[in-house]
C-alpha cells in the first residue's frame, strides 16, 4: 500500500516543529485551529492527512467526507476523539504518539496529588483574596500513605516511581500487567476489590472504554476508606462526575484532583468550583517538552510511513506492521494479484473462507499482510458487482473488516520450510458448499509469478503484471489456436504461459502489450472461459 501525502491539515494547536518536518519532506501543510465542524466537513476532502490533539472531534461524518484521507495523526496519546472504527472501515490509518507526553502527564498527576494533600488550590486562592488562614488549611503527609494506581501503563508506572520518593506505598490494578512485572517497580498488584479499602489516594490512568467508564461510582466509593482522595488525569468519565460530587459532599471523598472532564470545556463548573477539588483545564500534556516531542513524533511517523521506512504508532493497521520493507513489497503485490485472479476464477463460488498457506521462512511473519493483500485484490474486483455490500475501496487497513462484513473468514497458516526450498503462497478460496479453488504463487526478485492453479502446474511460471488475460480450457488446447484467436481479437500478446493438463483442464496467462478489448469473441471459441484484468 503506497501512501502519498500531498496535503496535511493540522486542526489543533500543535507545535511548529510538526509543520517544519512535514514541509521539509515535501508535504503541503495548512494549520487552522479555528475550524467549525461545518468548515472541517467542507475542507477535509482536500487533504490526505489530518493531525489533531484532543479538541477536534474526528467523527464518522468527517472521515466519510475525507474522500482523500489516508491517515489521521494524534499528537498525543488518547484517541477517543477519533472514531477509529469509522477510520478503519474507510481504510484510514489512525496513529498516535505513545510516550511523547507520558512524563508530563505523570508529573502533572503527582502535582495534583501533592496539591490535594496540602490544600494548595484553596490556600493560594485565599491569599489572592488577601487572607492569611493557616488553621483552615491543615494538610496531611504523603509519607506512609497508600496510593492506588488503576492502569499500570506508561503514565501509571511513572507516577508510581515518583510518588515512592515521598514514601508512599504503591498498589495497583491493570488487567494486562502481570503482578511480577509491577513488583519490579515496587508496586503491589491487587484486584480492585482489594484496592478500594486500602487506598488513601486513587489515581486513574486507563483509556476511557466501556470497562473503565464510571470505574469510580457510588458503589465503589462506598467500598473506599472515608476521606479517600482521587485524581483523574486520564479521561473524564472514568470517575463518574455525579457520584464524585455526592462523595465530596458526604465526606466519603476527601478531595479530588481533576485535569479532565466528561465535557471539555465543562458546561457545569460545580465540580471544579468545589472547595475540595483542585482542577486544571486538561493541562497534563501542556508542557513545552511534551508538545515539542509529540509534534516531532507525529510528523516523523507520517514521513517514515510515506517513505516506507517504518510504521509506528498505528492503532488500526495491523496488516501493515511487517508489510513496508522492500523485501516484503513484492509479496504484498503477489497477494493482491492472487486475490484478483481468485475473484475472477471463482465467480460462481459463494465465497465464505479464504485460507492463505505460507511456505518458507521468509514468510514466517507474513500472515497478516498476505491475508490482507489477497483480500484487497479479491474485494477490489468483486466490489464492482457488489457496491452496496462493500461501500469502501479496499486497502490493507480495511480489507480484514470488509471481508468480515462480506461474510468471508480469512486465515493464514505458516507451513514451515518449502519442499523445494522456494518460498511460496497458496491461496485456497472455499465456497459455501465446501468446494475449494487453489492458486499458488511466488516471488523472484521484483517479479510476481504464478506457479499453479487448481493443481495445474505452470512448468515455466507465469509472470503476473500489466494487462492480463487468464483463461481456462476444457481438455487440452492448442497454444497456437489460442494465440491466433486472441490476436484476432485485437490483443498484442507479449507472452503466453500455459499450465500442464490436469483433471482434463488447463489454465493460461496471456500478458498483453496493448490495452485489452471488452469482449473476446474469437478467444471464447477456443477456451471455456477468459477474463481480463490489470495486475
Ligand atoms: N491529561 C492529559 O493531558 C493526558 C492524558 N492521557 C491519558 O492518560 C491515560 C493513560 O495513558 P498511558 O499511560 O499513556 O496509556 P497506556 O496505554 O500506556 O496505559 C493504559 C493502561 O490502562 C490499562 N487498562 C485498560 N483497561 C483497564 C481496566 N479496566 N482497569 C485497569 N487498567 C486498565 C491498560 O492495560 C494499560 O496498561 C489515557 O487515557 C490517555 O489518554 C495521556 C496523556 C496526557
Ligand atoms: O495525549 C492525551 O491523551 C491527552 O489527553 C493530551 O491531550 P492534548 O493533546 O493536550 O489535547
Amino acid at each position: 500500500m503506497v501512501i502519498q501525502l500531498r496535503k496535511v491539515l493540522i486542526s489543533d494547536e500543535v507545535d511548529q516543529k510538526c509543520v517544519d518536518i512535514l514541509q521539509n519532506n515535501g508535504v503541503e501543510v495548512t494549520k487552522n485551529t479555528k475550524l467549525s465542524k461545518e468548515e472541517l466537513l467542507r475542507t477535509i476532502p482536500e487533504y490526505d492527512g489530518l493531525i489533531v490533539r484532543s479538541a477536534t472531534k474526528v467523527t464518522a461524518d468527517v472521515i466519510e467526507a475525507g474522500k482523500n484521507l489516508k491517515i489521521i495523526g494524534r499528537a498525543g496519546t488518547g484517541v477517543d476523539n477519533i472514531d477509529a472504527e469509522a477510520a478503519t472501515r474507510n481504510g484510514v490509518i489512525v496513529m498516535n504518539t505513545p510516550g511523547g507526553n507520558t512524563l508530563s502527564a505523570a508529573e502533572h498527576t503527582c502535582t495534583l496529588i501533592i496539591a490535594l494533600t496540602r490544600n494548595l488550590g484553596s490556600a493560594s486562592m485565599s491569599m489572592k483574596e488577601g487572607k492569611w488562614d493557616r488553621k483552615k488549611f491543615m494538610g496531611s503527609e504523603l509519607y506512609g500513605k497508600t496510593l492506588a494506581i488503576i492502569g499500570l501503563g506508561r503514565i501509571g508506572k511513572e507516577v508510581a516511581l515518583r510518588m515512592q520518593a515521598f514514601g508512599m506505598k504503591t498498589i495497583g490494578f491493570d488487567p494486562i500487567i502481570k503482578p511480577e512485572e509491577c513488583a519490579e517497580w515496587n508496586t503491589q498488584w491487587l484486584s480492585l476489590d482489594e484496592i478500594w479499602p486500602q487506598a488513601d489516594y486513587i489515581t486513574v490512568h486507563t483509556p476511557l472504554i466501556p470497562q473503565t467508564k464510571h470505574l469510580l461510582n457510588d458503589t465503589t466509593f462506598a467500598k473506599c476508606k472515608k476521606g479517600v482522595r482521587v485524581v483523574n488525569c486520564a479521561r473524564g468519565g472514568i470517575i463518574e462526575e455525579a457520584a464524585l460530587l455526592r462523595a465530596l459532599e458526604s465526606g466519603q471523598c476527601g478531595g479530588a484532583g481533576l485535569d479532565v472532564f466528561v465535557e471539555e470545556p465543562p458546561k457545569d463548573y460545580t465540580l471544579a468550583k468545589h472547595p475540595n477539588v483542585v482542577a486544571t483545564p486538561h493541562l497534563g500534556a501542556n508542557t513545552v517538552e511534551a508538545q515539542t516531542r509529540v509534534a516531532e513524533d507525529i510528523a516523523q511517523q507520517f514521513v517514515d510511513l510515506v517513505q516506507g521506512k517504518s510504521l509506528f504508532g498505528a492503532i488500526n493497521a495491523h496488516a501493515l506492521t511487517n508489510a513496508l520493507s522492500p523485501d516484503t513489497q513484492p509479496w504484498v503485490r503477489l497477494g493482491e494479484k492472487l486475490g484478483v485472479l481468485g475473484s475472477l476464477l471463482t465467480k460462481s463460488l459463494s465465497l465464505c473462507n479464504v485460507e492463505v498457506l505460507l511456505y518458507g521462512p521468509t514468510l514466517q511473519n507474513a500472515g497478516a499482510f498476505m491475508t490482507a493483500s489477497v483480500m484487497v485484490g479479491y474485494l477490489r474486483t468483486t466490489r464492482v458487482d457488489n457496491g452496496d455490500l462493500l461501500p469502501h475501496a479496499p486497502n490493507m487497513v480495511n480489507a480484514p473488516v470488509l471481508s468480515k462484513h462480506a461474510g468471508i473468514n480469512i486465515t493464514a497458516t505458516y507451513k514451515g520450510e518449502a519442499k523445494d526450498g522456494t518460498p511460496s503462497v497458496t491461496v485456497a478460496f472455499q465456497g459455501a458448499g465446501g468446494e475449494i479453488f487453489q492458486l499458488c504463487g511466488t516471488v523472484a526478485g521484483n517479479n510476481t509469478l504464478l506457479l499453479s492453479v487448481q493443481g495445474n502446474v505452470f512448468n515455466i511460471p507465469a509472470i503476473l503484471g500489466g494487462n492480463t488475460l487468464v483463461y481456462r480450457t476444457a481438455g487440452a488446447a492448442s497454444i497456437s489456436d489460442i494465440l491466433a484467436a486472441v490476436t484476432k481479437d485485437g490483443v498484442e500478446v507479449s507472452a503466453l504461459t500455459a499450465s500442464s493438463l490436469y483433471k482434463n483442464q488447463t489454465f493460461g496467462i496471456i500478458n498483453a502489450a496493448s490495452n485489452l478489448p471488452n469482449t473476446f469473441k474469437n478467444l471464447s471459441e477456443v477456451v471455456s472461459s477468459a477474463y481480463s484484468c490489470e495486475l
